[in-house]
């Protein structure tokens, strides 16, 4: 069973405050984790007030790039560090996370279409790690170096690794309805599209609508549920809005 679950940056950071984390939440998501059955886990994790920040302060985002590898390099650097903090929650829990960071395995070419191998996923997966992704830079024909969306990864790796199920944990419980309530299930991204907006806070990759319709794409069940129903999920539960 290979399982795709992506921890939002806006869960595991505080979106509004540049570079912090949300210790609290991260801690939480990580002791569902460790509690949970970790055989075929792949995690990636989005990039909230770490890469985000950066991101729109130079100018960058999934299409408009830049070939100034320092601004390359706060991003990416960003990311790196939230990464190994999401690492080293895990490993005080004993869970055998080992990092993968997509800026140097991944590109895109002039029509934005990501090539990134899996190989090395594969193989964390079956010597019994749990390989940990992350937004990242991304080198892009034509662009320079663009965003490469924490969604985006999620979608890549279902589909390369044949997934059997995705889960999104972000800071809302689904995708809300126009009265705020769970939608349970989607299916169609004009049914919804006009609930969907991007997010709250600074975010270069789209928000909710970004990530829905990436998720409609796949062939293995989605779902998007908030930080308390992780443990529910990882346990083979269907909390929050299904799609797909
Ligand atoms: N209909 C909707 N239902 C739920 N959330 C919505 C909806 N429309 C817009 N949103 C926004 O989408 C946000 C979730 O997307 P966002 O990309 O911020 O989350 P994330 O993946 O957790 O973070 P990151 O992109 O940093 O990894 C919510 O916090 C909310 O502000
Ligand atoms: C901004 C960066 C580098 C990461 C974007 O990943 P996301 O938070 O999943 O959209």
């Amino acid at each position: 069973m290979t399982v795709v679950l992506k921890l939002g940056g806006s869960v595991i950071t505080e979106k509004d405050e540049p570079e912090t984390l949300d210790g609290r939440t991260l801690t939480d998501l990580a002791d569902a984790i460790a509690e949970a059955d970790l055989a075929g886990l792949v995690l990636v994790h989005g990039g909230g007030s770490f890469g985000h920040h950066h991101a729109a302060a130079h100018g960058v985002s999934t299409t408009e790039g830049t070939r100034d590898a320092r601004a390359a390099m706060d991003v990416h650097g960003a990311m790196t560090t939230l990464n190994r903090f999401v690492l080293s929650r895990l490993h005080e829990r004993d869970v055998s996370a080992l990092p993968v960071h997509p800026l140097s395995a991944a590109a895109r070419d002039a029509a934005g279409d990501l090539s990134m191998p899996t190989a090395q996923v594969a193989t964390m997966l079956g010597e019994g790690f749990v390989p940990v992704l992350h937004g990242d830079g991304v080198v892009h024909a034509g662009e320079g170096v663009t965003v490469l969306s924490g969604d985006e990864l999620v979608a890549h790796l279902a589909r390369e690794l044949d997934a059997d199920r995705v889960g999104v944990c972000s800071t809302v419980p689904g995708v809300l309805d126009a009265d705020g309530e769970v939608i349970p299930g989607i299916d169609s991204f004009e049914a919804v599209a006009d609930l969907l907006g991007g997010s709250d806070a600074t975010d270069v990759s789209g928000g909710m609508a970004g990530k829905v319709r990436e998720l409609l794409a796949l062939d293995a069940p989605a779902h998007v549920f908030g930080p308390d129903a992780l443990g529910e999920f990882l346990a083979g539960g269907s909390p929050g809005t299904r799609i797909g």
